[in-house]
C-alpha cells in the first residue's frame, strides 16, 4: 500500500501511547478508530486528547478549528470486530502472546492490504510476525512518550517485512509530523537498548542505598537531563517499563546488565504504575 492510498487508521489500546498516537493520526487528517477492552481507558483517552489539544491552543500550536476537526476524526470503540482500517497500530501491554492474538484476529477481519504496525518497545518484530499468517505486512512503528510531542519514530522491519510496507510506514510517520528512522530488529531496537541502563542502573543505586529516588532524579536533572529516571519511569508507566526490561533480559539470554529490579517488581505488584495510577515512585494524588 502507498501513502496516498491510506485513508483510515485503527489503534488498538487507548492507554498512555494509544491515545497520543490516535491524536497524531487524527491531526494528520485520517479517520481514526481507537479500540480498547476497557471502557474506562476509552473515556480517559478522550479526556487526554481534549486536554492535549487545549494545551496546544494555549501554546499557539493548534487552533480551535484544528481541535474540532481532530476530535471529529476519532471514533472510540469497544468491539474489536469493528476495527477495520488501512493501517492498524497496536499499542497494548508489552506481552508477545497478547500482541499475536490481537493481530491474528485483525488479520481475519481486515483486507489483505491492511498494514499492521506494532508500537512494541522491545519485542522483536520477527517474533510477533512468526505468529501471523502474513508476516510480510507487519512492521514496527515505535513512537516515544508523549506520542503527540516526541518527534522520533523508529520503523522496524522484521525478517519477513515487505520493504515497501516499511517505506510506507516511514512516510506515514512523517505525514504525522514525526522524524522517522529505520531501525534493525534487535531487542529494544536502538533507543530503548541505550536507555535501559538509565533505568536499570538507577534502580541498582537505589537498591544499594547509595542514594534515594529523589536524590538520583535531582542530581541527574541538574546535570542536564530533562527528567530523572524515576520521574521518567512514572511517566512511561512503571509496569510498562518493567515489562520492557523483562523482555530485554529474556532476549539477551539473561545478560545481568538487563536484570529487572525487585524494587520495580514490588511497585508493579502494589499497582503503583506511575502517573496513570496516581502513584509510582512519586505520589500524584
Ligand atoms: N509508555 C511508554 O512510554 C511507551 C513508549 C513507547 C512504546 N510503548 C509501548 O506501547 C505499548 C503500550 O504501552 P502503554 O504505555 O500505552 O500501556 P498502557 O498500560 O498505558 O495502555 C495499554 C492499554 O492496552 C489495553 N489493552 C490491554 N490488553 C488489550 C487487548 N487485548 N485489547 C485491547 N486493548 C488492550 C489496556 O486496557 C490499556 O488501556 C507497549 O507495547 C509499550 O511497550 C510504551
Amino acid at each position: 500500500m502507498k501513502l496516498n492510498e491510506i485513508k483510515s487508521i485503527g489503534i488498538v489500546g487507548a492507554g498512555t501511547m494509544g491515545s497520543g498516537i490516535a491524536q497524531m493520526s487524527a491531526m494528520a487528517g485520517y479517520k481514526t478508530t481507537i479500540f480498547d477492552i476497557q471502557e474506562a481507558a476509552l473515556d480517559k483517552a478522550k479526556t487526554a486528547v481534549t486536554k492535549n489539544l487545549d494545551k496546544g491552543i494555549d501554546k499557539g500550536k493548534v487552533n480551535s478549528v484544528q481541535k474540532e476537526a481532530c476530535l471529529a476524526n476519532i471514533s472510540f470503540i469497544s468491539d474489536l470486530e469493528e476495527l477495520k482500517a488501512d493501517v492498524i497500530i497496536e499499542a497494548v501491554v508489552e506481552k508477545l502472546q497478547v500482541k499475536i492474538d490481537i493481530f491474528s484476529q485483525l488479520e481475519k477481519i481486515n483486507s489483505d492490504k491492511t498494514i499492521l504496525a506494532t508500537n512494541t518497545s522491545s519485542i522483536p518484530i520477527t517474533q510477533i510476525g512468526a505468529g501471523l499468517q502474513k508476516p510480510e505486512r507487519l512492521v514496527g512503528m515505535h513512537f516515544f512518550n508523549p506520542a503527540h510531542i516526541m518527534k522520533l519514530v523508529e520503523v522496524i522491519s522484521g525478517a519477513a517485512t515487505n520493504p515497501e510496507i516499511a517505506a510506507t510506514t516511514k512516510s506515514l510517520a512523517e505525514k504525522m509530523g514525526k522524524k522517522a528512522v529505520m531501525a534493525k530488529d534487535s531487542p529494544g531496537f536502538i533507543v530503548n537498548r541505550v536507555a535501559r541502563h538509565f533505568y536499570v542502573e538507577s534502580l541498582k543505586i537505589a537498591e544499594e542505598n547509595v542514594a534515594n529516588f529523589e536524590q538520583i532524579d535531582r542530581l541527574v536533572e541538574s546535570s542536564g537531563f530533562k527528567m530523572g529516571p524515576f520521574r521518567l519511569m512514572d511517566l512511561i508507566g512503571v509496569d510498562t517499563n518493567f515489562s520492557v526490561t523483562k523482555s530485554m533480559f529474556e532476549s539477551f539470554y539473561h545478560d545481568s546488565k538487563f536484570r529487572p529490579s525487585r524494587i520495580q517488581q514490588q511497585k508493579v505488584d502494589a499497582g503503583h504504575h506511575g502517573r496513570k495510577s496516581g502513584k509510582g515512585f512519586y505520589d500524584y494524588n
